[in-house]
This record gives C-alpha cells, sequence and structure tokens, in this order.
C-alpha cells in the first residue's frame, strides 16, 4: 500500500493551468541564466534545487555522509522543491534550475551508480513529486561548458570537479542522458550559439505550442 497518506501525502495541487517547467543539465551549462531570463518574460517564479533551507549545507554533506544519507539529503530537497513548486503554481507560472533529474542523475555520476539504481530507490516518494509539464535538458560542447564555466559566479567544488576529477563530466553528460530519455516531459536544449534570450524565446515557443 502507498504509504504517502495524511501527514505523508503532497498538498493538493490547484495549478489552474499554470505550468512547471524545469531546466536541468550540468553545472556552467547556463540553467541559472536561462531561467532568470525565462522567468522576467513570463513573470513566473522560479525555484532552485536544492532549495533553501538545504542549500548552504551540501558542502558539508557532500564531504562527510556516504552515499546513502546523501540520496536521502537530496531526496529532500527534491521533496520540499515540490512543495515549493506547488504552492507557487496556484499563482502563476514555475520555472526550476534542476530538480528530480538532476538528483538522479548527479547522484549516479558522483557515486557510479546506474541511473535504474538510483530511480529504483526514487521510486516509492514519486507520488509526492510534482510532476513538471516540460523538462529542458540544456546541452553544450566542453569547449562552451569550460569558457561558461571560467566566468561562473559563486564556484563551488562540484563545479571545479566537474572539469578536473577524471571522467566526471562524460558519466554525468551519460546519466543526464539516460534520465531524458526515460523522461516524458524531456526536450534537449543545444546551447551552443545561441544566447540567453534565443534560448528563452525557445522555451516560451515549446510552452506556447503546449498551450494551443
Ligand atoms: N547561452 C549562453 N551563452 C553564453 N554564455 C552563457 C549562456 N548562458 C549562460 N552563460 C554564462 O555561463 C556562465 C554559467 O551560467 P549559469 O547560468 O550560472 O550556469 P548553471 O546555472 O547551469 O551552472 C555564466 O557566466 C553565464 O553568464
Ligand atoms: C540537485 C543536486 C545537485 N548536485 C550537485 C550538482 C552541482 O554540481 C552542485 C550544485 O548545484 P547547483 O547549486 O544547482 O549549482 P550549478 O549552478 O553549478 O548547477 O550540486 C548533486 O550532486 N546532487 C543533487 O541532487
Amino acid at each position: 500500500m502507498n504509504p504517502l497518506y495524511g501527514p505523508y501525502a503532497p498538498s493538493s495541487a490547484d495549478r489552474s493551468g499554470n505550468p512547471f517547467v524545469v531546466c536541468e543539465g550540468v553545472s556552467g551549462v547556463g540553467k541559472t541564466t536561462l531561467v532568470a531570463a525565462v522567468a522576467k518574460r513570463l513573470k513566473a517564479a522560479t525555484l532552485h534545487t536544492l532549495p533553501e533551507p538545504l542549500n548552504p549545507v551540501s558542502g558539508t554533506v557532500n564531504a562527510n555522509l556516504r552515499p546513502l544519507p546523501q540520496f536521502a539529503f537530496y531526496l529532500a530537497g527534491a521533496l520540499h522543491a515540490s512543495d515549493i513548486a506547488r504552492e507557487a503554481s496556484r499563482r502563476g507560472p514555475v520555472i526550476a534550475d534542476r530538480y528530480v533529474s538532476s538528483v538522479v542523475a548527479c547522484h549516479a555520476a558522483v557515486h557510479g551508480l546506474t541511473v535504474d539504481q538510483v530511480t529504483a530507490l526514487l521510486e516509492p516518494f514519486r507520488p509526492y513529486l510534482a510532476v513538471p509539464d516540460i523538462t529542458f535538458y540544456l546541452r553544450s560542447s566542453e569547449g562552451s561548458l569550460r569558457e561558461r564555466m571560467r566566468h561562473k559566479a559563486d564556484v563551488k567544488q562540484d563545479d571545479t570537479d566537474l572539469l578536473a576529477v577524471s571522467g566526471r563530466l562524460t558519466s554525468l553528460l551519460a546519466t543526464f542522458a539516460t534520465v531524458a530519455e526515460s523522461d516524458p516531459s524531456a526536450v534537449v536544449l543545444d546551447t551552443d550559439g545561441r544566447t540567453p534570450d534565443d534560448l528563452a524565446s525557445i522555451v516560451i515557443d515549446h510552452l506556447e505550442r503546449r498551450r494551443a
């Protein structure tokens, strides 16, 4: 029996037709910039996975917890992000900078797990997780990524590791691709040679076509 009832049940989602949009991809690919550009044009609420109050302790958690408790920590972030998304989508569109796909893809890549194993662990919590209408998986060449990373604000240990730890970028690209393949909301967005504004127009076009 599904144990997510009573106090464990998700709050009712009266989204009034407001879209829940997600941007995914590796660090430095341009998620935060695109989320800000789309939010400005759509007057959408934004959220980030990991949300507050968990976000500031992620470095300590990554450094000190073994893989399973680390997963539980990021899962808590996704569950809380779902609550934030449900609440905000009562009032208007919502766009998220990372969400459940990042939890699966990052955790699998960092700990050398398969996407299937991490997905199985997540499965009992699915009924609680708000379902995105559309998830943009941002991609870029390694050259563009290195260039963007040089200018990125607030670079953390995971960001440095992405390009410094041997095989990390390759495995993250692979886990994101695997997650995208089984995501019915997935749209792959190539970002090379496109400005944040170009990309925001593409995102908004997709949303308008979905509504039509
Ligand atoms: N489409 C783009 N073309 C060129 N540079 C970009 C683009 N999108 C973002 N950037 C730049 O790349 C860097 C990383 O972007 P950011 O949005 O912080 O990435 P993420 O949130 O995916 O880590 C920033 O300096 C940003 O200005
Ligand atoms: C959401 C999530 C992020 N991460 C990692 C990915 C990022 O390298 C790092 C910080 O994410 P984030 O703050 O979104 O930074 P960025 O702007 O670099 O995308 O945390 C995980 O390892 N597991 C997760 O579940």
